[in-house]
């Protein structure tokens, strides 16, 4: 396992900046402005310490630049999860959390409390969904709802730092298939 983690570093280590951004652009969802600022931070020894590179930078941020993170997220269950429009990491993830299999009534429940939320916070209410099933997911946005913004702000950069950590792995552990399959 150690042995793994080490070879994952390695990988990261060794690609170019372009490979580098092009392989871990969307670990944030549509922000490679992560990756490339993590570049620097080589050498990483582990896959936790590339993680910990990228939410070093993610909390140097100022607020709006965390907001700007958080808007990048589609919505859970959302217009562009209907038309078929979300990116293949969030298709996998939303549909892990089974928002693709909704009642009628969960959907109109869910579309409610997502406008509401934006409307309040204005930004999109972001929670790991491969952590959770949609019962989970529709009684954080109840009990989210009624914080502040400045809580959401931190709890929705909290759960996009954890979207991030299994995207990482995933991405990694493609690369360690491609490893082996050349051996
Ligand atoms: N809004 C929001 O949380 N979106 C996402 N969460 C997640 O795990 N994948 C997403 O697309």
């Amino acid at each position: 396992m150690a042995q793994t983690t080490i070879r994952h570093a390695e990988v990261l280590n060794k690609l170019s900046f372009e490979d580098f951004v092009e392989k871990l652009g969307n670990i944030v969802e549509k922000s490679p402005m992560v990756a490339a600022a993590v570049w620097s931070k080589r050498q990483f020894y582990s896959l936790k310490g590339f993680h910990k590179a990228a939410c070093d930078f993610i909390d140097g941020l100022p607020i709006n630049g965390k907001e700007g993170l958080l808007r990048c997220f589609p919505d859970l269950a959302g217009t562009l999860a209907r038309e078929g429009r979300l990116s293949a990491d969030s298709t996998g993830e939303q549909r892990s959390a089974g928002l693709f299999d909704l009642t009628t009534e969960e959907q109109t429940n869910i579309a409610r409390l997502n406008s509401r939320y934006k409307r309040k916070f204005g930004i999109p209410f972001v929670l790991c969904a491969r952590l959770n099933k949609k019962d989970a997911i529709l009684r954080g946005l109840n009990i989210r709802i009624k914080n502040s913004k400045e809580q959401e702000v931190e709890t929705g950069i909290e759960e996009a730092k954890k979207i991030c950590w299994l995207r990482l792995v995933d991405v990694l552990q493609g690369e360690q298939v491609n490893i082996m399959s050349k051996l």
